[in-house]
């Protein structure tokens, strides 16, 4: 529970330099340093400092985002980052009471869905979110692998542009590709300068980004260079890969992949990249999961008939959610032709489960099955897990490309 002497309020522009602060002290990072990134994207009447008396000790904010769900539709998404607490104020409720005000916050604005990145997988479940809502893959590949004998590489021209040049282009790229994959974001003119400013502190000992523009895609890129007496062995970091067409990708996959003083390519990508089915020796693609995007149901109601379903089903769901009480009973969830109805009931129910595993299949990535074989999920009525898990289904693994 909150201290009595704690209070929570949005910020002003006069509060800008503690909010920084508190991050600083919370990310570890150099109070004194830079400023940080993530102030560009602040939205100040969406933006919480939680205070001590008159001390600034915990920021949280939200940045309104619209999200691709399956069906390709657009929903509006809660983007919840900084979330700070400063040593010393930690476990007195701070950040609970932060995510309480954010939550019932966006419950009365009617605001279905919330979203963030995890720092520590052990915090937000108990806030309702769900883990793997979409997952992440880091890729490690050597270059000069040759492709499968299906796969065509065009004859078109990559060409490697300075960043004025390349902007305008990856801006119009982006704005089509991002309302066709499930858990990609729109983004603010702002949003560009935070993933792709390339500021010499972001850079990590790696060279500023490279460009290359497709007809249709764009590749951003750093090099690690390295090398020994053995040469070059030089390392390509992707960092996005943005492609309107199959043909873009596997055109740009093969300029990197033939890249001249370069021995390897690594790429925090999605988890079903099909680079892996494309290469000749696809055991030579070595890949790590971790969790990506955590999605929060804020209205059970609202949220659910937002995306479209694989499959028709009719099923009672009892919800839990102790933290946003207006979810917690049954519901009737019947999907027909694609388009869901939810309607409160008092029938018994054939399904229950926690708002969490709610959120973590809601992008039709992780299935509903493998919650119940982890005891997340119980059935009631025979059948109605395994109806309910190709209904939520997705015809691609959901994939989040950028940390907000
Ligand atoms: C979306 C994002 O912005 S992710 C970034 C999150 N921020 C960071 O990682 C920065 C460093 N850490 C911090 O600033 C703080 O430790 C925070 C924000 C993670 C937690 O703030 P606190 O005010 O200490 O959390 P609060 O006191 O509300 O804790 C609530 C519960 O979460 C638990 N908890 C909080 N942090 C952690 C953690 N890192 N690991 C495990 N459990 C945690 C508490 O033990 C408590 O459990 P309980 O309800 O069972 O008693």
């Amino acid at each position: 529970m909150a201290d009595s002497a704690l209070s929570i309020r949005t910020i002003t522009e006069a509060d800008l330099r503690d909010f920084q602060g508190v991050m600083a002290w919370a990310f570890l990072s150099d109070p004194a340093g830079e400023d940080s990134k993530w102030l560009k994207v602040l939205e100040p009447d969406r933006a919480h400092a939680v205070f001590d008396n008159d001390e600034m000790i915990g920021t949280a904010a939200i940045l309104s985002r619209q999200i691709t769900v399956p069906g390709e539709r657009q929903a509006p998404a809660g983007a919840v980052t900084v979330v700070s607490v400063k040593p010393g104020h930690r476990r007195r409720g701070v950040a609970s009471l932060l995510m309480k005000t954010q939550l019932h916050g966006m419950h009365e604005n009617g605001e279905a869905l919330a979203m963030l990145w995890a720092s520590e997988g052990a915090i937000y479940r108990r806030y309702g979110y769900g883990e793997y809502a979409t997952s992440l893959a880091m890729l490690t590949m050597p270059t000069r692998m040759p492709f499968h004998n299906n796969v065509h590489v065009s004859d078109a021209r990559i060409r490697q542009v300075t960043r004025e040049e390349a902007l305008p282009v990856m801006r119009e790229i982006h704005e089509l590709v991002w309302r066709r994959r499930v858990g990609w974001l729109s983004r603010v003119e702002q949003t560009w300068d935070v993933q792709l400013g390339d500021r010499e502190v972001d850079r990590n000992g790696l060279t500023s980004y490279r460009y290359a523009l497709h007809p249709e895609g764009y590749v951003v890129f750093r090099v690690k260079y390295a090398g020994d007496s053995g040469g070059p062995a030089n390392e390509l970091h992707v960092r996005e890969l943005v492609c309107e067409t199959d043909q873009a990708y596997a055109d740009l996959y093969r300029f990197l992949l033939d890249m001249d003083l370069a021995a390897s390519i690594s790429f925090y990508t999605a988890w079903d990249d099909p680079v892996l089915h494309m290469v000749d020796n696809p055991r030579k693609v070595r890949r790590e999961a971790t969790d990506a995007l955590w999605i929060r149901i804020v209205d059970v109601d609202r949220a659910l008939p937002l995306r479209a379903y694989s499959s028709d089903v009719d099923s009672v769901l009892e919800v839990e959610d102790s933290f946003c009480p207006w979810n917690s009973g049954r519901w009737r969830f019947t999907v027909k032709n694609g388009e869901a109805a939810v309607t409160r009931t008092d029938d018994p129910a054939d399904v229950s489960l926690d708002i969490a595993a709610l959120g973590s299949v809601f992008l039709g990535g992780l299935r509903l099955s493998v919650l119940r074989h982890a005891h997340r999920v119980v059935e009631h009525t025979p059948g109605h897990v395994d109806a309910l898990t190709l209904a939520f289904l997705g015809t691609r693994e959901p994939h989040c490309p950028e940390v907000f």
